[in-house]
């Protein structure tokens, strides 16, 4: 039985002030989960968010949205694992849309930060999705075929194990325009099946795929009805602790 896992993504938002505001807000709600829960802040507010879940019983686990592939050198701007890692990151987002579309990276790099990310001992969580063109052409199972197959390159079956992908449309991202349960459950089953062909039905039914894009409190459920989909990605819902309490309870109901 796979463990479900909800993954708040905070993008460019917050402060270390207002990471610490939400903590605390989250602190005084009243749930104990069984869920893996994780944020994905800014990687400067990690320390503030790792101070404040000091001595609480939240068990909710702190990520970082992006690293460099190589361990140290001259790359002005950019972080690496271990500093991340040092200051008490647990997970890492690879290969968001944003991250591709924005600045330029590709399946190449996606790949590199994800076996330096395995190296460290810390779990990526790995972004694919169609745009909607792609789409529109449907080319859906190609293209995040594609995403996966150049992502995993070169990663042993232990470690493909303990890696999360994050089914995530581009055109759904942001917009209020969520997949279907249906469509989600289709794409992230053909995900499922390409990581079996890849490696082997047991690796597969191992590896965790979270939906993402426009994921709310009134619409999480559904997508965790569905057999394949093992936890959520979310952007703009896990910004206001109550929001993402809310989501928290209702994954709660259907696990
Ligand atoms: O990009 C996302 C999470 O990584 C999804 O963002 P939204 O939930 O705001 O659509």
């Amino acid at each position: 039985m796979r463990k479900q896992i909800i993954a708040g993504n905070w993008k460019m938002y917050k402060t270390a002030t207002d990471a610490r505001r939400f903590m605390q807000a989250i602190n005084q709600t009243d749930w104990a989960s069984e869920l893996d829960i994780v944020i994905c802040a800014p990687s400067i507010t990690i320390p503030a968010l790792i101070e404040e879940l000091k001595g609480t019983e939240r068990g909710i686990a702190i990520g970082a949205q992006n690293v460099h592939w190589e361990e140290e050198g001259a790359f002005t701007g950019e972080i690496s694992v271990s500093m991340v890692k040092e200051v008490g990151a647990r997970y890492v987002i690879i290969g968001h849309s944003e991250r591709r579309t924005l600045f330029g990276e590709t399946d190449e790099m996606v790949n590199k930060k994800v076996k330096r990310v395995l190296e460290a001992g810390l779990i990526p969580i790995v972004c694919v999705g169609e745009s909607q063109t792609e789409r529109e052409q449907g080319r859906t199972n190609e293209v995040v075929g594609m995403q996966v197959e150049a992502a995993f390159q070169g990663i042993e079956k232990k470690d493909m194990t303990k890696v999360i992908v994050a089914y995530e449309p581009v055109w759904a991202i942001g917009t209020g325009l969520a997949s279907t349960p249906t469509d989600a459950e289709m794409v992230i089953a053909e995900i499922r099946r390409q990581i079996s062909h890849l490696y082997d039905v047991e690796t597969a039914e191992s590896v965790r795929l979270q939906y993402g894009g426009s994921v709310k409190p009134n619409n999480i459920k559904s997508f965790l009805a569905s057999p394949n989909i093992d936890g959520a990605l979310v952007g703009g819902a896990s910004l206001a602790a109550d929001s993402f309490s809310q989501m928290i309870g209702a994954m709660e109901v259907s696990s």
